[in-house]
């Protein structure tokens, strides 16, 4: 919507067909300019010949351009507790989350690299991207890839031209969202009840604000600047006052909240085993 208003060509990519449909109709009210093409494309990112025939017909939807700007927001979340979960679900959730990352980031950018588009490509982890927490074993580790592959490529595609950004939302409130908190345990909502959640049009104004910043890491709220600017390793900082003040205030509150959260999890365990031994 956002890019569509800015005059951008968007194609949008997801499995149903019914709903992309609808998106792209809603979508196309925003257009500036009767020229712009909105178009949809039904298929699955975990696949790379999927991935491959989308980008290839975006291109050849769009008179044969290669997509400047990429955004990767598949991904979904499949909470529960680690030993009550079957192991499957930790293949699957990389799968989506990670691997359909990969393979669209590298069509992506082997097509723009070849073409000689000095685009942009921005992966969606998550601030649990960079803490782990309480029922969210098989997730955390595919946001934890995504900064991993970022990180490789924000280096090596300098080479090509090709920017990489990755965008660490807290709680946002989608459908999957609401479909992730129908198996959650208690305790996981307990300790992210703090967190209240943000739009997604929110989140995707300040996903763009940060990019137009030119920043690499990008948060939206208070939570995930602490965190980036706590566990930002190689990665470019946004502004080194900000920056350091928002360490400094990670480096006294993450321990405490630490302190808390592992409390949290205790406390339930013992409520749990009362339960059991009643
Ligand atoms: N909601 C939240 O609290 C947070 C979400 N995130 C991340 O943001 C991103 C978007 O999440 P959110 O909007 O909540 O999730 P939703 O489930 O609401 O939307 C996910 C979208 O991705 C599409 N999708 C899922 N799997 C595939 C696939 N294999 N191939 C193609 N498209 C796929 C879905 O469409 P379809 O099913 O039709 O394919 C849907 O359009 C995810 O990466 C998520 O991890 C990060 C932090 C917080
Ligand atoms: C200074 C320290 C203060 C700490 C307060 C911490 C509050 C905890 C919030 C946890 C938020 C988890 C968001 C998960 C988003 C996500 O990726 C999933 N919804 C999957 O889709």
């Amino acid at each position: 919507m956002l890019l569509v208003k800015r005059g951008a060509n968007v194609t949008i990519v997801a499995r149903n067909e019914t709903k992309l449909k609808e998106a792209a109709e809603e979508i196309r009210a925003f257009q500036v300019s009767r020229d712009q093409k909105v178009i949809y494309i039904s298929a699955d990112c975990a696949s790379p010949s999927g991935t491959k025939e989308a980008i290839k017909k975006a291109s050849d939807e769009h008179n044969g351009q290669i997509p400047y700007h990429v955004f990767l927001c598949a991904g979904q979340s499949l909470p529960g507790m680690f030993i009550e979960q079957d192991p499957s679900v930790f293949e699957r959730n990389m799968n989506i989350n990670y691997l359909g990352s990969v393979y669209t980031a590298h069509e992506s950018a082997r097509l723009m690299a070849e073409n000689g588009v000095h685009g942009s490509i921005t992966f969606v982890s998550s601030v649990l991207g960079f803490f782990g927490l309480v029922g969210y074993s098989q997730y955390v580790p595919t946001k934890y890839a995504i900064r991993g592959l970022a990180d490789s490529l924000r280096n090596e595609l300098k080479a090509y031209g090709i920017n990489v950004h990755c965008y660490f939302p807290a709680t946002i409130l989608t459908p999957g969202y609401d479909e992730e908190n129908k198996t959650k345990p208690n305790i996981t909502k307990e300790i992210e009840g703090t967190d209240e959640g943000q739009t997604p049009e929110v989140c995707a104004q300040k996903m763009l604000d940060g990019l137009d910043r030119g920043e690499y890491f990008i948060a939206s709220d208070p939570l995930g600047w602490i965190f980036r600017s706590s566990c930002s390793g190689l990665a470019p900082g946004n502004n080194i006052i900000s920056d350091t003040i928002l360490s400094l205030v990670g480096w006294v509150a993450l321990p405490i909240w630490r302190t808390y959260a592992d409390y949290l999890v205790k406390a339930s365990s013992k409520q749990n085993n009362k339960t059991k031994t009643h």
